[in-house]
């Protein structure tokens, strides 16, 4: 990896330091996804089967897998591969089942009772990737939260022909509908709707930056009201590690998200040039013996190792990218943590590999990238609900603000606001000497 010295940069060859891959920025993706998303708008299922063809080269002439078929993929899977299932599966059980929130619901004075409650998102669609590695883990990542949510409908997508494995762990999931169809024609299809997709109100999952662009037009698209979870594109991670930590380490979880795709972006931030230059030695050799050494070369391209004066600097360089993924390996990784203000899941010291949140900590893998770290939370269990407000208040309470409304109303100039609260004021005056319901309990 190039190796930069940050406090020798100027400010925007720092600024081009922390730029993703030029591969994001092509100026031909958003028109490649609109073209494909109108080609789905007008012809549908034959659009579908069409791209899977171009894309996949796969003929299919349903999309939708049988009972049959996804009895028969199950039993495809062998023994060990459930076994991890079913252990990734509970760790994100856990750690889903626990963000469940109590409801919310008080008296902000007397004779005034809010409330915060949260509904289940009817129709969700879950896309799973599948063009260059079938996501089995993503599976897990966005059924069981979705399925402990309530959503009721649920709609899986992934690329044909769709892995064995992703369909057992959707099985496994409770997930009963699911489509062979991938890329930007999939995130369509969920938006729109077609003759066998159904249309759904909000799609979760990650994707290639095609599938990203997909949900970001959709989601912009005022013909449908399909809303997304975040950007969630190609893999990125951040290490920032210090002269103590094991370069064959570093090199390793560099690498794990390299590999993701040739759009991947994997940065190192250290106080310790021999590090960079050991990581560096580590990556050649590790490199060597990975299946995908083309897909992470050509992602090692656009990425970097940055040098700076001291770890404390390291944490406002990361804050500064807001990476997908921060590794600190460090001496005293919580003291590095205390300064971290973006990013979408961090791993602490050397026994963390990023893979662990990958498949089966517990923690969801889904998380913004291209920076969005510093606005975006990774994917939770509240993404699957929405939440809305409930308030009710009996005459006392409404006598209680009626002042300070009709001041505020008085003051946006709007009228029917303020008389909304008078002509009831006016009423309670006209029954004061019955003083009926004043004071009933709410
Ligand atoms: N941010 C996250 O939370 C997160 C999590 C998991 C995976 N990911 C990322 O998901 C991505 C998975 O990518 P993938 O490609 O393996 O699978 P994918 O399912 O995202 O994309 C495959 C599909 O892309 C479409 N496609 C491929 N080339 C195309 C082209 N030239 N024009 C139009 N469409 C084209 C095809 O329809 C294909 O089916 C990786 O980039 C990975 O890093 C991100
Ligand atoms: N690292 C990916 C999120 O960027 C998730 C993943 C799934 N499988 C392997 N990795
Ligand atoms: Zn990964």
């Amino acid at each position: 990896m190039q190796i930069l010295n940050w406090q020798s940069l100027s400010p925007q060859a720092q600024l081009a330091a922390l730029k993703r891959s030029p591969l994001i920025g092509d100026n031909s993706l958003e028109q490649n996804v609109a073209r494909i998303i109108e080609a789905v708008v007008a012809n549908g299922d034959q659009a579908l089967k069409d791209f899977n063809r171009e894309f996949d080269g796969v003929n299919l002439e349903t999309l939708k897998l049988t009972t049959t078929q996804i009895e028969q993929s199950c039993k495809l899977v062998p023994e060990s591969l459930k076994q991890a299932i079913a252990q990734a599966k509970n760790n994100i059980e856990r750690f889903h089942q626990a963000q469940l929130q109590p409801k919310v619901d008080i008296e902000t004075q007397a004779g005034i009772r809010c409330e915060l409650r949260s509904e289940p998102i009817e129709r969700v669609g879950l896309y799973i990737p599948g063009g260059t590695a079938p996501l089995i883990s993503t599976v897990l990542m966005l059924a069981l939260p979705a399925k402990i949510a309530g959503c009721n409908k649920r709609v899986l997508v992934s690329p044909p022909p769709i892995n064995d494995a992703i369909i057992y762990a959707a099985n496994e999931c409770g997930i009963e509908e699911i489509y062979q169809v991938g890329g930007a024609q999939a995130i369509a299809a969920l938006a729109f709707g077609t003759e066998s997709l159904p249309q759904v109100d909000k799609i979760f999952g990650p994707g290639n930056r095609f599938v990203t662009e997909a949900k970001r037009a959709v989601s912009q698209d005022n013909r449908c009201t399909v809303s997304i979870d975040m950007p969630a594109g190609p893999s990125e991670v951040l290490i920032i590690a210090d002269g103590q930590a094991n370069a064959e380490f570093v090199a390793a979880d560099l690498l794990s998200q390299a590999e993701h795709g040739a759009d991947s972006q994997v940065m190192l931030v250290t106080d310790s040039t021999e590090l960079a230059e050991a990581v560096n030695t580590a990556l050649a050799n590790q490199l060597k013996q990975l299946s995908r050494t083309e897909i992470a070369t050509t992602a090692l391209k656009s990425s970097r190792t940055l040098i700076v004066d001291d770890i404390q600097m390291a944490a406002l360089v990361s804050n500064q990218y807001g990476p997908e993924h921060l590794i600190i390996q460090t001496k005293q990784p919580r003291d590095v943590l205390r300064n971290i203000r973006a990013a979408g899941s961090v791993f602490l010291g050397a026994y963390t590999p990023e893979s662990v949140g990958d498949y089966a900590s517990g923690t969801n893998h889904v998380l913004p990238t291209y920076g969005y770290s510093k606005t975006v939370s990774s994917l939770s269990l509240a993404d699957f609900s929405r939440r809305f407000t409930v308030q009710e208040l009996n005459a006392k309470g409404l006598q209680t603000i009626a002042d300070s409304v009709m001041t505020l109303a008085a003051a946006e100039l709007l009228d029917a606001h303020k008389n909304a609260i008078a002509i009831r004021l006016a009423s309670l005056s006209a029954d004061d000497d019955t003083n009926s319901g004043n004071e009933e309990e709410l």
